[in-house]
């Protein structure tokens, strides 16, 4: 099922949650929504839903308006960060409960209620607890109780609200692998709201990257994080470095030093910001022309990458480098070292693109 929304916009009083939002989500698509709290993922969700209405705006599934269908007409599956599961019911009861309470029409036999459900169960890895009941369960088991729940009733469409967004790390990627897993089974067009950055990266087809409720980006996972488009994808994908300064014949000037930017076409003089991420920050032991001199002022080893607080002094600002341990190795690096730094990849933004 495709999804098509078409200039969606939204109030609550006067406060705009929803500004024109246009996007098009194919057929089984994985596609993260991810922003920043209070950015609109949720009321975004919630109007694809049918549980809140849009102002304006149309929603399209496969071309079909679905302004005037009520949420149940949808055929949505909705999973929330806090599992809703019913509490007074064993794992076998919820996940059967959206087939036991069909119209008797469409309601399929005891036995073919009892074979989906072991079989959700199973996919799922919790067919050994189907007669406990959700206090029973730790938070990871009770949200995948919640998915095969929202599987039962074999929706066209999954939607899932920061459905890890209560469990620990560990649980969270667990849980994540396997949304993906299960996605690629069923292909089941599903749209998930979080607001960290790393498991829509690692998860999605597509991410939607969300600010004071319009979208900002839209893109894969590499296209986002290696080609945003403001400054705000930028700080939000990740951690960065800036370069204040200035343009000036093809150079951004900052502090003493000077970077060559000879793609950016804008007029002399504009006040411009260089963003650099962590692992495009070079690192030389001598001064080399173009580099910036820098101390060493903190290392923090993180498995197989170093990262490497910088001091530099003529603007006392620090700056975050990442190395690979081979890297780190062959520099040998130690704090209070005095050192030369240059950008291997930087993109330059003027103050128009700073939307706030
Ligand atoms: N029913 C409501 N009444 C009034 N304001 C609302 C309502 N629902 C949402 N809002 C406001 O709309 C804005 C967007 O909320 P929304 O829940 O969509 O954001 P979000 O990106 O999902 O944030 P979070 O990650 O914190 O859940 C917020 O400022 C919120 O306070």
């Amino acid at each position: 099922m495709s999804i098509h929304i078409k200039n969606v916009s939204k109030k609550f009083g006067s406060f705009q949650a929803l500004e024109d939002v246009s996007l098009h989500i194919q057929s089984g698509e994985l596609v993260a929504l991810l922003g920043p709290s209070g950015s609109g993922k949720t009321s975004l969700l919630r109007v694809i839903a049918g549980l809140e209405t849009s102002d304006v705006g149309e929603i399209l599934f496969d071309g079909q308006s679905m302004i005037d269908r009520h949420p149940k007409e949808r055929n949505v599956g909705f999973v929330f960060q806090h599992y809703a599961l019913f509490r007074h019911m064993t794992v076998f009861d919820n996940v059967a409960y959206g087939l036991k309470v069909r119209p008797r029409k469409t309601r399929p036999s005891k036995l073919e209620i009892k074979n989906k459900v072991m079989e959700l169960l199973r996919l799922v890895k919790l067919e050994n607890f189907s007669d406990r009941y959700p206090t029973q369960l730790s938070g990871g088991q009770r949200q995948r109780v919640a998915l095969a729940r929202a599987l039962a009733v074999e929706p066209k469409v999954l939607l899932l609200d920061e459905p890890f967004g209560a469990l620990d790390a560990k649980v969270r990627k667990e849980l994540r692998r396997w949304l993906r897993k299960l996605h690629d089974d069923f292909h089941i067009t599903s749209i998930f709201v979080t607001h960290d950055q790393e498991e829509a990266l690692d998860v999605a087809d597509r991410i939607v990257v969300m600010n004071n409720g319009k979208i900002e980006q839209i893109g894969s996972p590499d296209d986002v994080y290696t080609n945003p488009k403001s400054p705000f994808v930028y700080d939000f994908l990740g951690n960065v470095n800036l370069f204040k300064g200035r343009l000036h014949n093809g150079k951004l000037l900052h502090g003493e030093f000077a970077i060559d930017v000879p793609d950016v076409q804008v007029h002399t003089e504009d006040h411009a910001v260089g963003y650099v991420r962590p692992h495009d920050i070079h690192i030389e032991k001598t001064n080399v022309s173009g580099t910036v001199p820098v101390k060493v002022s903190h290392i923090h080893l993180l498995g197989p990458i170093v990262q490497v607080e910088l001091h530099r002094e003529d603007m006392d600002e620090f700056l975050e480098a990442e190395l690979t341990k081979e890297q780190f190795t062959n520099l040998q690096l130690k704090v209070g070292d005095h050192v030369f730094v240059k950008p291997k990849q930087l993109k330059v933004f003027i103050p128009e693109d700073f939307s706030i």
